[in-house]
C-alpha cells in the first residue's frame, strides 16, 4: 500500500506519500460525508448509466480523499511534516537535487551566507537593545548607558551588534565584489543582482539611522553632516526636512532615525531579502565564465546539507570573530550630544561612507558638490544595471571591459577610504 510504506531510515527521506490527486490510487467511491462538511455530499453518487433518459445530470465530481494519509504509520518526523504539506514535496526534491560547483574561486561563494548570519545576529541583538533602549533626546544616551553600564550582558550586546553592523556591510562588500568579478550578474542572475544592490543600499541605511541612536555627539554632528547633503539637489531642501524632521537635527530626527531602523527597514530587508534568496534557490550558484568548458570544475558539492554545513562553518569562524572584536575593541561611548556645541574636530561618517564623503570634500568648488552627487548617482544607476548592459557575458564571452571598470570603482573605493582614514588617524 503506497500510504503505508515501511519506516524510513533516519536522515534519509520517508517515501512519499501519494499526494490526494483526483482519481489517483484510492478510488473516489464512497464519498463519505467530509468531517466539518455542512451539508453531506449532494446525493450518494449514483452510477451514471443509471440517469434516466433525457435528463441531463452532472457527472459526480472526483474530489481527493480528505485524508489520504489514514492509513500510514505517523513515527517519522519528516514524514509527519510530509503528509501536511505534501504539496511542497516538488519543491522540496527539487532542491534536494540542488548542487554547487567546486572549483578555485569556490571560497567567494561563502560571503553572503556570512552576510545573511550577521543580519540574523543584527536582528537578534536589535529586539534585545530594544527593550531598554528609549528614543527621545533626553533618555537615548542615558539609556545607552544603562546598557552599557547596568544591564547584565548589556555592553557584549551594544558591541556585538555595533560589530556585526560593521561585519555585515563589509561581507556585502565582499560578495558584491566578488560576484561582480566572477560575473554572476549575468543571464539569468540580473535580478539577483538588482535585488543584492538594493540590499545593500538598506543595509547601508541601517548603518546611517543607527549610528545617531546612541545620541553622542560624535554621532549628533555626523548626523549632520550626512543628513546636509541633498541640500545642494533641486528638491534636496525638502529631503533634508523630511529625513531631520525639521530644519536642524534635533529630538525629532532621533524619532525618524529610529524608526527607519527598527521597522521600516526591518520590513523592507525582509522582503528584498526573501526574494534574493528564492532566486539564490531557483537559479542556484553560478560558475565562472569559461571553467566548465575549461574543466576547470573539481566537482559538486550538494547545496543541502553539505554547501550548507560548509556555510556554517563559516558562521561559526565569523561569529569567533565578532565575539573577539566586541570584548577585545569595544566600541566608544563618547559624550551626550549637546546640540548647542560647536562640532568637535575630526567629524566623520561610518568608514562605509568615507569614499563618497572623500570625493564630496575633493569637489569643494563653486558646484562642485552638486556635481559630486550627479556622478555619484550616475555610477551607482549604471553599477545597478550592470547585467543589463554587460551583454558578452550574458552570451558567456569574457567581457575584460567590464573587469577594468569593476577594479576602477574598487580602486576608487578603497583610495578615497584610505584618504580618510590616513587625515582622520592623524587628528587623533
Ligand atoms: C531588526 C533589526 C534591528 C533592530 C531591532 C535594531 C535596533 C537597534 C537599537 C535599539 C539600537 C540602539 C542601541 C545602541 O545604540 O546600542 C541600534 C543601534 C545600532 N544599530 Fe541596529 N537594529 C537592527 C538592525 C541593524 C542592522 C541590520 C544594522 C546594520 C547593518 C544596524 C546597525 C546599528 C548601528 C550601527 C547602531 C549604533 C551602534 C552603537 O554605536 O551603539 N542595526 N539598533
Ligand atoms: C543582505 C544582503 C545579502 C545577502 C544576505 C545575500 C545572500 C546571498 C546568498 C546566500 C547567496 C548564495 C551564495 C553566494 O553566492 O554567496 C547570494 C548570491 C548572490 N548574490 Fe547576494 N546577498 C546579499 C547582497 C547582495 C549584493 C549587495 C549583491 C550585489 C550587488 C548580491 C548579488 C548576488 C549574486 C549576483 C548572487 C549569485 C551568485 C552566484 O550564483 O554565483 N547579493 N546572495
Amino acid at each position: 500500500m503506497a500510504e503505508n510504506t515501511p519506516k524510513p531510515a533516519a536522515g534519509t527521506a520517508p517515501a512519499k506519500p501519494k499526494p490526494a490527486a483526483p482519481g489517483a490510487a484510492k478510488p473516489a467511491a464512497p464519498k463519505a460525508a467530509r468531517p466539518g462538511a455542512a451539508k453531506p455530499a449532494a446525493k450518494p453518487a449514483a452510477p451514471r448509466a443509471a440517469a434516466p433518459s433525457g435528463v441531463y445530470k452532472k457527472p459526480p465530481v472526483d474530489r481527493p480523499d480528505p485524508n489520504p494519509f489514514k492509513d500510514s504509520k505517523r513515527d517519522a518526523v519528516a514524514g509527519w511534516f510530509q503528509e501536511r504539506f505534501y504539496v511542497l514535496n516538488p519543491i522540496i526534491d527539487y532542491l534536494k537535487h540542488k548542487e554547487v560547483p567546486k572549483h578555485a574561486l569556490s571560497f567567494w561563494y561563502y560571503f553572503g551566507g556570512l552576510g545573511l548570519f550577521f543580519f540574523v545576529i543584527q536582528i537578534l541583538t536589535g529586539l534585545l537593545l530594544l527593550q531598554y533602549y528609549k528614543p527621545t533626546e533626553t533618555d537615548a544616551f542615558a539609556s545607552f548607558l544603562f546598557i552599557q553600564g547596568e544591564v547584565p550582558f548589556g555592553w557584549l550586546l551594544r558591541q556585538i551588534h555595533a560589530w556585526s553592523a560593521n561585519l555585515m556591510i563589509m561581507m556585502l562588500f565582499i560578495h558584491m565584489f566578488s560576484t561582480f568579478f566572477m560575473k554572476s550578474y549575468r543571464k539569468p542572475r540580473e535580478l539577483m543582482w538588482v535585488s543584492g544592490f538594493v540590499l545593500l543600499l538598506l543595509s547601508l541605511g541601517f548603518g546611517f539611522t543607527g549610528y545617531l541612536l546612541p545620541w553622542n555627539e560624535l554621532a549628533f554632528f555626523a548626523t549632520q553632516v550626512g543628513t546636509e547633503v541633498p541640500k545642494v539637489a533641486p528638491g534636496g531642501a525638502f529631503l533634508v526636512e523630511i529625513l531631520r524632521g525639521g530644519p536642524e537635527v534635533g529630538g525629532e530626527t532621533l524619532t525618524r532615525m529610529f524608526s527607519l531602523h527598527v521597522v521600516l527597514l526591518p520590513g523592507l530587508v525582509m522582503l528584498v531579502l526573501a526574494a534574493h534568496l528564492t532566486l539564490v534557490q531557483i537559479l542556484g550558484t553560478s560558475a565562472p565564465i569559461g571553467y566548465k568548458e575549461a574543466g576547470l570544475i573539481k566537482g559538486y558539492d550538494k547545496f543541502f546539507p553539505t554547501f550548507l554545513a560548509k556555510d556554517g562553518i563559516g558562521w561559526l569562524i565569523g561569529f569567533a570573530l565578532l565575539i573577539y572584536l566586541a570584548v577585545m575593541f569595544p566600541w566608544e561611548i563618547g559624550v551626550k550630544a549637546n546640540p548647542l556645541s560647536p562640532a568637535p574636530l575630526g567629524i566623520k561618517p561610518e568608514w562605509y561612507f568615507w569614499a563618497q564623503f572623500q570625493l564630496l570634500k575633493d569637489f569643494k568648488f563653486e558646484g562642485g558638490e552638486l556635481l559630486a552627487i550627479i556622478l555619484f548617482t550616475i555610477g551607482g544607476v549604471v553599477w545597478l544595471l550592470v547585467p543589463f548592459i554587460d551583454r558578452q557575458a550574458s552570451e558567456e564571452k569574457k567581457s575584460p571591459i567590464f573587469t577594468i571598470f569593476g577594479i576602477l570603482v574598487l580602486a576608487f573605493l578603497l583610495i578615497n577610504t584610505y584618504r580618510v582614514y590616513a587625515e582622520y588617524s592623524m587628528l587623533k
